[in-house]
């Protein structure tokens, strides 16, 4: 037995969810490009849950659904306000939060199809309320009651920044919200699929995809992205920041892919979205200095950028927050990964691969006395 190190190029599940052919992302057989020009959030939700886009009354009802279950247990927010506030990363918050959500829902362990997808209901419909909760907490606002009539995007902007959205803004966000739905056996919707495989809840394994999403590797790197950014500060130093950190070896938040090669067909939309809505908000350095970084990468590391790049831009132009662009990365992926969990209990075998021991041979149990 010999270790794949990080599991590169093994094939660990089957799934009709999403795939990524040579470059190209689908979900189910409908190419992203497709999908982030013509579909909403909610028509892609149901697409990745069903298998199949909606028909309109279909739609009508999941909005209507998603609508109806958006507010959230009052100790949710209680607890938020007794948080240690001034330094709780927003998807630590989350990551309790969405664990908490499971404690006040009657059905968390009822196991059949139907509960489930009634729980994947209630878990998408009440992350974006728990996002906007927590964003408003911390800085001593109560949190804003979702409007039933806006849709998923314009709702959580809504309760976000408690006025209305314009529209350019909801489009880029419903886009962004598209684009991060689903994303074949990254690392958090694996660890989601490895948790709900022990016949574990839906909560649980949103809670452990939540903690793999975190990490600056993953989804946490569109933060990272944005830090960088602030560091630089302006166009004219992008090119001394950028050389000082490849000299040092270090790692370029937002580039680089363990399966795209050429490129991540997402991040084009989001370069888009990022020069428009820079320019919008006055702000163009912003997208100028992420153009020259990206160049930079791309010539001496030949390492395309991946989604997290100019979606920091793209959500800084949108008057968010920067510790929230993860938990925003969770709202979206949180259709996915329900998806996925849902397909691992159609299907269902405990995931547990071996493990290469590396370690000392057979020893001798030393009494403490004689260590
Ligand atoms: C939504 C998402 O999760 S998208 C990914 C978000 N994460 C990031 O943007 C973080 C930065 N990128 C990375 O760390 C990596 O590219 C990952 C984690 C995305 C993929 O990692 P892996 O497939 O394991 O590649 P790995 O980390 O082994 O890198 C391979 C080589 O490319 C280099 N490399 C990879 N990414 C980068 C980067 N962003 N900047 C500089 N060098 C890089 C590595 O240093 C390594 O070089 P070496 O062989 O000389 O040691
Ligand atoms: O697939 C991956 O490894 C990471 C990624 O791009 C995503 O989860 O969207």
């Amino acid at each position: 037995m010999s270790a794949t190190k990080g599991l590169e190029g093994i094939v660990a599940a089957e799934s009709k969810i999403s795939s990524i052919i040579d470059d190209t992302l689908t979900y189910v057989g409908y190419n992203i490009d497709d999908l982030a020009d013509n579909a909403s959030f909610e028509e892609v939700i149901y697409l990745l849950w069903h298998t199949r886009l909606p028909k309109a009354d279909e739609l009508a009802e999941l909005k209507q659904q998603l609508a109806d279950n958006m507010s959230i247990p009052q100790a949710i927010v209680d607890q938020f306000k007794a948080y240690p506030l001034s330094t709780v990363h927003p998807m630590a918050a989350l990551r309790t939060a969405v664990s908490l959500l499971g404690v006040f829902d009657e059905e968390a362990d009822v196991m059949d199809p139907e509960a489930n997808y009634r729980k994947a209901i209630r878990l998408q419909a009440k992350i974006a309320t728990v996002v906007t909760a927590f964003a408003r907490v911390r800085k001593g606002l109560e949190p804003v009651a979702p409007k039933p009539e806006l849709g998923y995007a314009a709702n959580f902007l809504y309760m976000l920044k408690g006025e209305e959205p314009a529209a350019i803004e909801v489009e880029a966000f419903d886009k962004a919200l598209v684009l991060h739905a689903d994303h074949e056996l990254n690392a958090s919707t694996f660890t989601a699929r490895v948790c709900v495989a022990t016949l574990s809840d839906v909560y649980s394994g949103v809670t452990a995809a939540i903690g793999a999403l975190k990490g600056p590797l993953h989804g946490g790197a569109n933060e990272q992205v944005m830090k960088m950014l602030s560091e630089i500060g302006s166009l004219d130093n992008v090119e001394s920041y950028i050389q000082t950190k490849l000299d040092n070896k270090e790692k370029i938040m937002g580039f680089g892919h363990r399966v795209y090669r050429k490129g991540d067909p997402r991040a084009p939309h989001l370069r888009v979205m990022s020069q428009k809505l820079t320019e919008l908000t006055g702000k163009p350095e912003l997208y100028e200095m992420s153009v020259k970084i990206h160049d930079m990468i791309v010539e001496q590391k030949k390492l395309p950028a991946n989604v997290d790049f100019f979606s920091a831009s793209v959500y800084d132009s949108l008057g968010i927050d920067h510790d929230l662009f993860t938990p925003i990365f969770a709202v979206s992926r949180t259709s996915g990964w329900v998806a996925h969990i849902l397909e691992q209990y159609a299907n269902n075998r405990l995931i547990r691969p071996r493990a290469e021991y590396v370690g000392p041979g057979m020893q001798k149990y030393v009494p403490i006395s004689e260590r």
